[in-house]
């Protein structure tokens, strides 16, 4: 075994798993073998949940008791409805989010019934709780009572009523399932690395997404695609991309929403989703962000292109999810209602298996230092 260290484990297998396939090179994504445009174009982000976890396309029958489940789980218990109203209205939506899963685990602890059945049972419950405690949280900082679910309204077009108070325009509700199936897996990325070591040490699966979740805040990662907006916005007209661009990276700053790990040319879920959001401006009116956007995309493929750097999958969605009415804050959330059915099948996946992740380090301190009594410690 080479004791070698190599930063952010670039390159390095830390699981064998038959959920999904990246070619980087390529710019190929596939759940379960399915190439993504296939799922995007025929799927619908339930099916799509199913085929994850489940590891096969649900039958019709099969389809709709899955369906149906979800829509019996929407709800949630009215004291974390209690909780939720006693959060700060200024606090961030990922960690209201964060909260609130792993206030499940308190609610929804393993009792008497067998360990797959509670699986089964947590997963059905994440699935359909988490957009619902989204939109609570999001309706209750702004002073309103919570919109209950709709059981005429499917996901994603229940989701988005329970957020903006609107019934969408069923073509938008359909670009929005699209945008969750995009969102849904992809590989061994750093949160559902997290979901797999806390998965290892056979923590509760709403432990498991709650350190998912956490993860999946960050900017790097799925707190990209908020930046991505802020910085559109922050840019303001054409002219002023290229000079902007090119102080941020004289200042050694990344441009949000482009480059990645493993794509080095432009990430597939980006062309579909810049797509929708096409789609989106020539139904509903046109963004001049987005004008903004695909001049930022030239810039970079211009600056950064022979570095392999390209959009990924952070770059236009917050086009599409600002055209939808969602405020910037709730894109991050977005992207977690829709991973936590990769994170699911990978917890599945892992508990099929497992051993308890420990890598080891390259121990770079000191050995055998002398203890200095706390009166004779100077630091100046
Ligand atoms: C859902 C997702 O998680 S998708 C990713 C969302 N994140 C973002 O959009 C944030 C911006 N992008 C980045 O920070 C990075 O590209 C990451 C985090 C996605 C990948 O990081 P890594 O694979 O570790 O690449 P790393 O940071 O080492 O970059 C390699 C080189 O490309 C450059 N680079 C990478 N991304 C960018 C960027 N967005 N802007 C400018 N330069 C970049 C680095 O400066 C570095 O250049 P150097 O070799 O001359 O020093
Ligand atoms: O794979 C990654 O490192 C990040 C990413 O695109 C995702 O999680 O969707």
């Amino acid at each position: 075994m080479s004791g070698e260290y190599v930063p952010g484990l670039e390159g390095v297998p830390a699981t064998r798993s038959n959920i999904s396939f990246v070619d980087g090179k390529a710019g190929v994504l596939e759940y379960r073998g399915i190439p993504i445009d296939q799922l995007a174009e025929s799927s619908t982000f339930l099916e799509t949940a199913f085929l994850l976890i489940f590891d096969h396309l649900p039958t019709k029958d099969e389809l709709l008791s899955f369906e149906v489940e979800i829509l019996g789980h929407r709800r949630v218990k009215y004291r974390i409805r209690d909780m939720i109203k006693s959060f700060p209205e200024s606090g961030r939506p990922m960690v209201a989010l964060q909260s609130c899963i792993a206030a499940l685990g308190l609610f929804y602890p393993l009792q008497n019934e067998s360990k797959e059945k509670y699986a089964y049972d947590s997963t059905i419950r994440l699935l359909a709780k988490m957009p619902t405690m989204v939109a609570t949280f999001h309706q209750m900082r702004l002073g309103n009572d919570p919109i209950p679910p709709r059981d005429d309204l499917g996901h994603a077009a229940n989701f988005l009523y329970m957020l903006t108070g609107k019934e969408p325009d069923p073509r938008a509700a359909r670009i929005f399932d699209v945008c969750l199936m995009l969102h849904a897996e992809h590989t061994v990325n750093a949160s559902t690395f997290s979901a797999l070591v806390t998965a290892s040490t056979l923590a509760d699966p709403y432990t498991v997404i709650t350190s998912a979740a956490g993860t999946l805040s960050g900017p790097l990662h799925g707190g990209a695609n908020e930046e991505v907006i802020r910085m559109l916005k922050e840019i303001g007209t054409i002219e002023r991309v290229r000079p902007y661009l090119e102080n941020r990276l004289a200042r050694k700053e990344k441009i949000m929403g482009v480059g990645h790990r493993v794509y080095k040319v432009k990430d597939p879920r980006a062309t579909i989703l810049q797509n929708l959001a096409q789609e989106l401006f020539d139904r509903f009116g046109h963004s001049r962000l987005y004008d903004i956007a695909v001049e930022v995309e030239r810039v970079c493929d211009e600056l950064l292109g022979q570095k392999g750097i390209y959009p990924n999958v952070d770059f236009y969605s917050g086009l599409v999810y600002e055209k939808m009415g969602i405020p910037a804050d709730m894109f991050t959330p977005v992207f977690a209602i829709s991973r936590v059915a990769g994170w699911l099948a990978h917890w599945h996946e892992q508990l099929a298996d497992n051993r308890i992740f420990r890598p080891t380090q390259v121990y770079t301190g000191s050995h055998n230092v002398e203890f200095t009594p706390l009166s004779l410690r100077s630091y100046a």
